[in-house]
């Protein structure tokens, strides 16, 4: 069915900056064919926007989809996963005790390997690409595996699903198993060219799906290969992903892989030796960044590279406690990564949820202002969700906020409200919320016991591409 113009009605929220929230009630959106915001108006019903809006918008009043927010319900932006691993979703919640180097050799590599299996490729990606969308991620920032065909196949499963992502092929050339590495530098770009060759006959306009550099993390890619993805990212203008500092072990194991001598880098640092190789861009997504040095980030920050907070992962792995408000005040843009499987958890909202509490956790034993000053709101976390997971992923003016001119990635959020029998009037799972509280209490209230109960509906450039049952 040909889309059709839509008239989005209720309430709204979105991050008007790092710490502000922004209620539009009883507003309207409108919302073209082609999935752009072409007017915001306050204060506005639908009789109104038929009078004052259409004929400015040259709509037809006769052939307009109607959304309306019910009570307990609003509208927010879509999320951005801005950092996870499609083929270990089977792994969700699976570590046991391990750190990352050993979940990798233990859990990680064998199930990538095994997802050069079509067939088990096709299955996992088209759950793990519902399970989002279901979460309200309208836009992801995936790591494939080093098979050319299921990584394309990736693409062509979020293309068809309707949800905005960035795909990479892995590139590995050491310091992993036999079974699942690449066999040269030369092997390792071919294979990424042939896989960026794809995306873009896929998506020539990339639209919805773009190619991503990805080089796995320092220690598995060899100099020669890190270099050549540097030039091809200087080449192309693509996006870059990889981890850094995400662990004590890896660190190490960085300054014995790449001292100065084999790297030309300033010091042995991590974030120097990305940056000898042409990888520490203004489109590098760097995941982790938990054990950065104050030089090292002075860098990241310098290069104007991106940061992925992953919280769940960093606990779940033991990785560390991100200093996020040391990040921020640096200048450094940042935004919130599920990390599955190393995050337990597909859903941003927990990712929010969880990057809250580590910076509980970082104040603890910080007494007074210092304390206070390392605690994420509410209002911040949401901000690194949406605004911030945009600007990450070089989307920002384009999703993230309800703007005219922005395209339509929305999630509608129903929440349960409880009638004066103490019945909540819809499935709010987890969220009950009486008359008498305000937004201001419903927001935290969602971020902190919301999960993918109260994702009703999600659109992606104007599609409806998940619908709650
Ligand atoms: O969280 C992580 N997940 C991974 O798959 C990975 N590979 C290298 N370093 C990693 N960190
Ligand atoms: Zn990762």
């Amino acid at each position: 069915m040909a889309p059709k113009n839509r008239l989005f009605l209720g309430s709204f929220v979105h991050s008007k900056a790092l710490d502000e929230l922004e209620y539009l009630h009883n507003a309207v959106v409108c919302v073209d064919t082609s999935g752009t915001i072409v007017a915001v108006e306050r204060e506005c019903d639908e009789a109104r926007a038929k009078e004052i809006l259409f004929p400015r918008l040259g709509w037809d009043m006769d052939d307009v989809e109607v959304v309306t927010a019910q009570k307990g319900q609003f509208f927010f932006p879509g999320f951005i996963d801005t950092h996870l691993h499609a083929p270990q979703y089977p792994n969700v919640g699976i570590f046991g005790n391990s750190t990352l180097l050993d979940w990798l050799n233990t859990y990680t590599f064998p199930i990538e390997a095994s997802l050069s299996d079509p067939a088990r490729a096709r299955q996992v990606y088209t759950r793990v690409i519902r399970k989002t969308l279901s979460h309200g991620t309208t836009c992801a920032a995936y790591y494939a595996t080093i098979d050319v065909p299921s990584t394309n196949l990736l693409a062509d499963l979020c293309l068809a699903a309707g949800q905005r992502a960035l795909v990479g092929r892995v590139c590995m050339d050491q310091f992993s198993p036999d079974y699942y590495r690449d066999s040269s530098p030369e092997s390792a770009l071919a294979a990424t060219c042939e896989s960026i060759a794809h995306i873009r006959r896929a998506d020539p306009s990339m639209s919805l799906v773009r190619p991503i550099i990805t080089p796995r993390f320092a220690p598995s890619c060899s100099v020669p290969l890190m270099r050549q993805l540097g030039q091809l990212a200087a080449e192309t203008q693509l996006p870059i992903q990889t981890h850094i500092s995400e662990n004590g072990a890896e660190i190490a194991t960085v300054k014995k892989l790449f001292p100065p001598s084999a790297t030309s880098a300033q010091d042995d640092s991590y974030a120097a030796v990305y940056d000898a190789m042409g990888l520490l861009t203004e489109r590098t997504i760097l995941a982790h960044a938990v054990h950065l040095t104050e030089a090292e980030a002075e860098l990241v920050a310098a290069r104007n590279a991106k940061v992925s907070h992953c919280p769940c992962s960093n606990t779940a792995l033991t990785s560390g406690a991100a200093r996020m408000r040391w990040l921020l005040d640096k200048g450094i843009v940042c935004g919130l990564g599920t990390d599955m499987s190393g995050g337990y958890s597909p859903s941003i909202l927990a990712a929010a949820r969880h990057a809250v509490l580590v910076s509980r956790h970082r104040a603890m034993g910080r007494p007074g202002a210092e304390g206070e000053r390392e605690k994420l709101s509410v209002e911040e976390v949401l901000f690194l969700a949406t605004r911030g997971g945009a600007q990450v992923v070089g989307l920002e003016g384009k999703v993230g906020g309800f703007e005219v001119g922005m395209e339509w990635d929305a999630q509608l959020v129903g929440l349960g409200m409880v009638d004066e029998e103490g019945n909540a009037e819809e499935d709010g799972g987890d969220v009950d919320v009486f008359g008498w509280q305000g937004w201001e209490d419903m927001i935290p209230k969602w971020v902190y016991n919301g999960d993918d109960r109260n994702t009703k509906k999600v659109w992606v450039k104007g599609r409806l591409v998940h619908e709650r049952k």
